[in-house]
């Protein structure tokens, strides 16, 4: 059970290995991005996100975050272009954060961690028939990475943090329709992209990485609303409170780091 999947003191990223192997792999994420050892690939277009059709679901605590997922029948809600040959479909999204005060991210840039970081998954419906095949397969995943900085409110983030109180307990969901998540983008779709994995166990290596350089402005009332979920379900006596759900870099195993520019 890894509902303390994150809580150091019990089950946190150092032993996972133990159960996931791979954790030890050569493609693991996230990594600290460098940004002047990058490498800018003219080649590397923009990406594109089609989400104007998206549909969504619910919004769960899953016990490692707090996850929006999307209806994902046809390529309705997709992200395009950059390094992906193929349309990639919103799967869904979450969020990465800290303790109060102190900072959440998962990638970090030249070994500086944003407050938090927000995940949009896709996945390559062109190549694999369901989410979960697609989700072991070396080109089977494309996750969009945001960073949240603190700073002013963020205009739209209320539509989430007001939904929170409503899934505080792991394996809690709750009706979560039309939302539409271009509304977290930053101005810029600038970005640093690399071949990783997943974060949290089963840790597979089946993520294409986009890691947009731009963070968007939260406020620190904001990102506390996501510090009142638990890691525990409401039958646990003990109430952990869900923080620092976040992995830190791993080794870069002599990956490159393209930067779309
Ligand atoms: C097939 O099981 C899965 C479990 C978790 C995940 C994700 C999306 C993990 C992460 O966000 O790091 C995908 C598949
Ligand atoms: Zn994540």
């Amino acid at each position: 059970d890894f509902s303390h999947s994150f809580c150091l003191v019990c089950q946190g990223p150092p032993v996972w290995h133990k159960n996931y192997p791979v954790a030890q792999g050569n493609r693991q994420s996230p990594i600290d991005i460098i940004p002047h050892q990058t490498s800018h690939d003219p080649g590397l277009g923009p990406i594109t996100l089609n989400y104007d059709q998206c549909t969504s679901i619910n919004i769960t605590n899953n016990g490692h975050s707090v996850v929006v997922e999307f209806e994902d029948p046809d390529d309705r809600s997709v992200i395009l272009g950059g390094p992906l040959d193929n349309p990639y479909r919103l799967k869904q999204f979450h969020f990465h954060w800290g303790g109060k005060g102190c900072h959440g991210s998962e990638h970090t840039v030249s070994g500086n961690s944003y407050a938090s970081e927000l995940h949009l998954v896709h996945w390559n419906a062109v190549k694999y028939k369901t989410f979960g095949e697609a989700a072991t397969a070396p080109d089977g995943l494309a996750v969009l990475g945001i960073f949240l900085e603190t700073g002013d409110d963020h205009r739209w983030l209320h539509m989430i943090t007001d939904a929170l109180y409503m899934v505080k307990f792991k394996g809690s969901v709750t009706d979560f329709k039309a939302f539409n998540p271009k509304c977290l983008l930053p101005s810029s779709l600038h970005y640093w992209t690399y071949l990783g994995s997943l974060t949290t166990p089963p840790l597979h290596e089946s993520v294409i990485w986009i890691v947009l350089k731009e963070p968007i402005i939260v406020s620190e009332k904001q990102l506390g609303k996501f510090r009142m979920l638990l890691f525990t379900g409401e039958e646990e006596d003990e109430r952990i409170r869900m923080e620092n759900n976040f992995r830190p870099p791993q080794p870069l195993k002599g990956r490159k780091v393209r930067s779309s520019n």
